[in-house]
C-alpha cells in the first residue's frame, strides 16, 4: 500500500465538506422519485407531493473531471450528457438524482453549481404540483429533439401507469 503512495487520488473534498454537505442533504426535501418517461428519453425524475417555490429539491454530489480529462477522454464517451460545466473548462459528473433530470425549455427548477464544495443544488423556480415532471434547461444548444415539449403532469401519470404495470408493480 505505502509503495502505492505516489498513485494515491486524493478525493479533492474542500475542508468541512462533510458537515456541511450533511446539513444540505438534511434539508432537502424527499419528495422526488426516478420515473420512465418516454422510449426516447428514458428516466426522468418527477414529484411525489407539491413542491413549493425555491425548495431545496435535491444535492447531487459530484465527480470533478478535469478540463483535460475531459477534453482528451470524456467527451467521446456517454458521460458527455450528463456533465455539468464547472470553472474553466473542467466538468462535473453529477451523481445521485442530479444526472437524471430531463430538459425543458421552461424549467420547473433552477440549479446552482458549487464546483469547490463539488455539488449541484437544485431548487424549484415555481410550485411545484404532485407528478409532475422536474426539468432543468440543458441551454440553447441541444443534441437531440426535445420531445418534452408536450409534456404534462397527466402525461406522466399515463406513461408511469404502463411503466409499473408492465413490470407489474405499483407506483407507491
Ligand atoms: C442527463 S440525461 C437525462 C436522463 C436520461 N433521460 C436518462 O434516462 O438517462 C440527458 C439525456 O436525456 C434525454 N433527454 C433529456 N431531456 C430530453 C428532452 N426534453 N427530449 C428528449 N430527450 C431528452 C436525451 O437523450 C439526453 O441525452
Amino acid at each position: 500500500m505505502n509503495q502505492q503512495a505516489d498513485l494515491v487520488v486524493h478525493s479533492g473534498l474542500p475542508a468541512g465538506y462533510q458537515t456541511e454537505t450533511r446539513r444540505l442533504v438534511r434539508d432537502c426535501c424527499k419528495v422526488v422519485r426516478v420515473v420512465y418517461t418516454a422510449e426516447e428519453v428514458g428516466r426522468g425524475v418527477a414529484a411525489n407531493c407539491p413542491i413549493s417555490k425555491g425548495s431545496l429539491v435535491e444535492v447531487s454530489e459530484c465527480i470533478l473531471v478535469p478540463r483535460q480529462e475531459y477534453q482528451e477522454f470524456a467527451r467521446h464517451t456517454a458521460f458527455e450528457h450528463y456533465l455539468f460545466h464547472g470553472q474553466n473548462g473542467d466538468m462535473l459528473l453529477a451523481l445521485g438524482l442530479g444526472s437524471l433530470f430531463n430538459h425543458s425549455a421552461q424549467p420547473n427548477l433552477d440549479y446552482r453549481v458549487d464546483q469547490p464544495k463539488l455539488h449541484v443544488l437544485f431548487y424549484a423556480a415555481r410550485d411545484i404540483l404532485e407528478h409532475e415532471e422536474l426539468f432543468i434547461f440543458y441551454g440553447d444548444n441541444l443534441w437531440f429533439s426535445d420531445t418534452m415539449q408536450r409534456a404534462t403532469s397527466l402525461d406522466l401519470s399515463d406513461n408511469e401507469q404502463k411503466f409499473f404495470a408492465a413490470f407489474n408493480l405499483d407506483d407507491s
